[in-house]
């Protein structure tokens, strides 16, 4: 199967913080902004694979900073790194200074999602190349990312995290 780079995939959506999405102190609902992101990165793992996906996890959600009512939100979501049939998509929600057209970064999460075929069993997907240095590092981290994830979720037992117990070992 032919490699993809990161940028082939890359989901970049724009949109408004509006009324009815925010919660009561006038910021953006968490929810709202979780459903965004899963859509960002559910297309970003169809680019990708160009099979039908599922989310396998969330890994990680970080909300970095409150987005206000009236904000313009930007996710970017992109593959990290693919495996056999799972792909991690790190996803980047930046706000948009509406004078200065600053980016800040609010937040930032981590999904994992598998190809499946017609009858939902897992199917491999192309592998990556990641280019940027960003890319490379995320790359680099994701076996372990992985691994944590699979303990969590009792499908892997710590004794056969290699990568992470290598991590520990050398903190
Ligand atoms: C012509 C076409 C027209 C099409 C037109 C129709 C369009 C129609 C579009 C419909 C599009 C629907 C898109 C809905 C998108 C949602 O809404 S998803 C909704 C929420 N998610 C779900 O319902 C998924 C439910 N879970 C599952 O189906 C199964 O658990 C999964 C995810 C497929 C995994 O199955 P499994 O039997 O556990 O398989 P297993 O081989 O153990 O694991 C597969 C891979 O997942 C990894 N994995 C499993 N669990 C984890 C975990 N917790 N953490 C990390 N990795 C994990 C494994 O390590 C493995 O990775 P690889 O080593 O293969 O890379």
């Amino acid at each position: 199967m032919q490699a993809k780079f990161p940028s082939q995939s890359l989901t970049t959506l724009t949109d408004l913080v509006l009324p009815g999405e925010t919660n009561p102190l006038n910021n953006l609902f968490g929810g709202e902004l979780l459903a965004r992101i899963d859509r960002a990165a559910s297309i970003t793992a169809r680019r990708h694979s160009r099979r039908i996906c599922v989310t396998a996890s969330v890994n990680h959600v970080a909300f970095n900073r409150a987005i206000p009512l009236g904000a313009v939100v930007t996710i970017e979501a992109k593959v990290s790194r693919t495996f056999t049939s799972s792909m991690e998509i790190v996803i980047d929600v930046w706000t948009e200074d509406r004078e200065s057209g600053i980016k800040n970064s609010a937040g930032t999460a981590i999904y994992t999602f598998v190809a499946v075929d017609d009858t939902g069993n897992p199917v491999p997907v192309p592998p990556i190349i990641p280019q940027t240095d960003e890319e490379k590092s995320r790359f680099d981290a994701a076996l372990r990312r992985k691994q944590l994830s699979l303990i969590l979720a009792g499908k892997m037992k710590p004794s056969e995290a290699t990568e992470l117990k290598a991590l520990f070992a050398g903190a």
